[in-house]
């Protein structure tokens, strides 16, 4: 974020879904439109919502029922799909196992990534390979989730064909060698409420997520729709709230598309605090590149900061591994 934003834009990105496909989609005046606001959301906030992106409200609102459903199975329940170093840290982590600059966060979740076979990434992919744990309970678990990644990657993929154009390039920019074989991460989430994290014996924390990045390009958040929890930090450190919008997704720059964009864009810090009375779940699917592309700094986007590179090239795999093996520890 390079300025005080008091509030996160919306954006309607129908016209640019519907001209995705067309080679001359960054002549049509109604893709500039949806174009210069995505330029000007990421400059400024590196968050904004989306609206008209066509996955069906149903299905949004599914996953967060199912989501709920399973967090409310007792915990000998949920500890059948327990994630490990020996699942590729795929699976169920409880309250308190996700740590955020060393402090437990008050969440528990499923994390889920796309498919990494044995070897397929050499000593680079060795810390992640597995495939998903999915819990028999609720029924249908599985299967709704796998048609809502499958989308929101589509959704994804053509959101990031606008941002190309917002950062000067060509819509394929984030194509092939960048991102054409997309890594993706799903995060299944559920926040206790208030009185329960209040409870004598739980550790004196109300962070339900501490302040972090994400790692890779693009985030899509669906979240509860009466709950704001979620906060966003501007340039002064005032935390700002990106209260739930029916019908959209909260959607953020990670830590790839900063280098990449050679920090035009920032990965802007947020946090999760649910001091509601409800129980909050949210999903969060992380849409990234290549699991072994390093990334640097687009020349397109050296050029605009003056001819310099202001970030060094990164592994996208190993910055996640880096990530996962901290978060736990
Ligand atoms: N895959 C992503 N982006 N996960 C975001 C999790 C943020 C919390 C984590 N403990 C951390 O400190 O990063
Ligand atoms: O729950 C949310 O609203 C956001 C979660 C988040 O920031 C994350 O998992 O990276
Ligand atoms: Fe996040």
């Amino acid at each position: 974020m390079a300025t005080d934003f008091k509030f996160i834009p919306i954006i309607d990105i129908g016209p640019l879904l519907a001209k995705c496909g067309d080679p001359k989609m960054a002549e049509d005046p109604a893709v500039s439109e949806a174009v210069k606001q995505l330029d000007q959301a990421c400059r400024e906030a590196g968050f904004f919502y989306v609206k008209g992106h066509g996955i069906p409200d149903s299905l949004i609102k599914e996953v967060r029922n199912l989501t709920r459903k399973f967090f409310e199975l007792p915990y000998e329940e949920k500890i059948k799909i327990k994630m490990t170093p020996a699942t590729g840290y795929r699976g169920y982590q409880r309250i308190g196992e996700n740590i955020t600059k060393g402090i437990p966060d008050i969440h528990e979740a499923i994390d889920c990534y796309k498919e990494v076979k044995p070897g397929m990434y050499g000593a680079l992919g060795k810390t992640m390979e597995g495939s998903n744990i999915w819990p028999l309970d609720p029924p249908k678990f599985k299967v709704l989730m796998e048609e809502y990644i499958s989308l929101c990657t589509d959704l994804s993929r053509n959101i990031m064909r606008g941002i190309a154009l917002a950062l000067g390039g060509s819509p394929d920019e984030f194509e092939g060698e960048r991102a054409g074989d997309a890594f993706w991460v799903m995060r299944i989430i559920g926040y206790p409420a208030i009185s329960s994290a209040n409870k004598p014996e739980m550790p004196k924390n109300d962070i339900g997520c501490g302040a972090h990045t994400d790692y890779g390009l693009l985030t899509l958040v669906n979240q509860d729709d009466d709950i704001t929890a979620l906060q966003v930090r501007n340039l002064s450190g005032e935390w700002i709230s990106a209260p739930p919008i029916p019908g959209t997704f909260v959607c953020n720059i990670g830590d790839m598309l900063k280098i990449y964009s050679n920090g035009l864009y920032e990965s802007t810090l947020h946090r999760v605090i649910n001091k509601s009375a409800r129980y909050r779940v949210s999903v969060a699917y992380f849409y990234e590149t290549n699991f072994d592309t390093a990334v640097e700094p687009l020349e397109i986007c050296k050029k605009r900061k003056g001819g310099a590179k202001k970030f060094e090239r990164a592994v996208y795999g190993e910055h996640l591994v880096n990530k996962v093996l901290t978060n736990f520890g």
